[in-house]
């Protein structure tokens, strides 16, 4: 069966129907660069609405596993990809990414150029699209309105355990990893919503907080910077990704959004304190303001080193620090996974210690 992926300028690839055969979607169409790590990135709800183009050639040769998901279905709206794989190995694997798809109810399209559509995007920068089972009307499709941007919200627990650090993670559409970091560095993880207050965080009583990363444009949540800017006064906080941007937002600097974003798992960031490059996994179609941070209390600790972005941040004398890029990787390196014994680090020792 053929399906259609028809682009806001009118640009349209043809190939074949996987997953969902018949669902039809539109969304914002992105390119991830990653090689490796299909199902974390299609299960994290910070690509909710999207239509994710793999760059990588051949996606699905390693089957799903039980143990990737991180959050419990396919978050993306969609999948795009050159060859689908035919045959699966893995021993880990419990069904194939077709079946995966169809189970989550997720339409694909296989046997596209992946590199001449991520050319496409590069050039003229993320874009609407809509996948179709029929060739579609480019002069009606241009029309077409923007797609809302849905905050899912994600649960987990964690049993009571001896451990005294207890951080209440604000969650924007968080990945599974973050989670689960938190938890082997021996935390206590008490899970809210973007629509708490700081008295029903501080009744929770908090060792730390930690702004998660999530789907959309950080200025859709701009109810929720007062509660930051007073969370930031008395807790240790680390923001990751969106929690990035709105710890950035909460203090006076600006956020726009980038033309094509950084989705992927090698980029060089350069830790501006230390001269330090490590190699990180990256999820983002927004970006601080670099050079609106220096208006702010804020100071940029990190930047993306092929175009400069902002990666990371702090708030000289307090334990307050932000990374754009995913130190819980998932898919990606563990070269920043550092940065949740630091954020430990900070709750014990009550903000003793700067962050880059
Ligand atoms: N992974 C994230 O948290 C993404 C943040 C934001 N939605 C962006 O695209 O920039």
């Amino acid at each position: 069966m053929k399906k259609y992926l028809t682009l806001e300028n009118g640009d349209q690839f043809v190939g074949t129907a996987v997953g969902d055969l018949t669902k039809e979607i539109k969304g914002e169409l992105v390119f991830t660069t990653s090689m490796v790590g299909y199902q974390e990135t299609l299960t994290d709800p910070s690509y909710t609405n999207q239509i994710i183009t793999f760059t990588y050639p051949l996606i699905g040769n390693y089957g799903i596993s039980l143990h990737a998901n991180q959050s419990p279905t396919v978050a993306a709206s969609a999948v795009v990809m050159q060859e689908l794989a035919s045959t699966v190995f893995h021993y880990q694997s419990v069904m194939t990414l077709d079946e995966f798809l169809k189970k989550s109810n997720v339409p694909g399209i296989a046997g596209v150029d992946t590199r001449q559509l991520t050319k496409i995007i590069r050039k003229h920068g993320t874009m609407k699209a809509s996948l179709t089972n029929q060739p579609l009307d480019t002069s009606s499709f241009n029309k077409t309105q923007s797609v809302d941007m849905i905050v899912k919200s994600a649960t987990f627990s964690h049993p009571e355990d001896e451990k005294p650090d207890h951080v209440v993670l604000v969650d924007f559409g968080v990945k599974a990893n973050i989670v689960e970091f938190l938890k082997n560095f021996g935390a206590n993880v008490t899970v809210v919503t973007p629509e708490a207050t700081f008295e029903s965080i501080e009744a929770l009583n908090p060792d730390g907080i930690l702004l998660s990363n999530g789907p959309g444009d950080p200025e859709e949540f701009t109810d929720f910077l007062p509660v930051i800017r007073q969370l930031q006064e008395h807790y240790p906080l680390f923001g990751i990704c969106l929690g990035h941007q709105l710890l950035a937002l909460a203090n006076g600097a600006r956020t726009y959004k980038m033309v094509f974003g950084h989705r992927g798992i090698n980029h060089p960031v350069k830790n501006l304190l230390t001269d330090e490059v490590i190699i990180t996994s990256q999820n983002h179609g927004y970006a601080v303001d670099i050079d609106s941070v220096s208006e702010t209390p804020l100071e940029v600790t990190a930047v993306e080193i092929n175009d400069h972005t902002c990666e990371g941040l702090r708030y000289p004398g307090k334990p307050v620090f932000s990374v754009q890029y995913h130190p819980e990787a998932a898919p990606g390196p563990h070269e920043a996974t550092r940065l949740f014994s630091k954020f430990m680090g900070l709750m014990n020792t009550n903000g003793g210690v700067q962050h880059a």
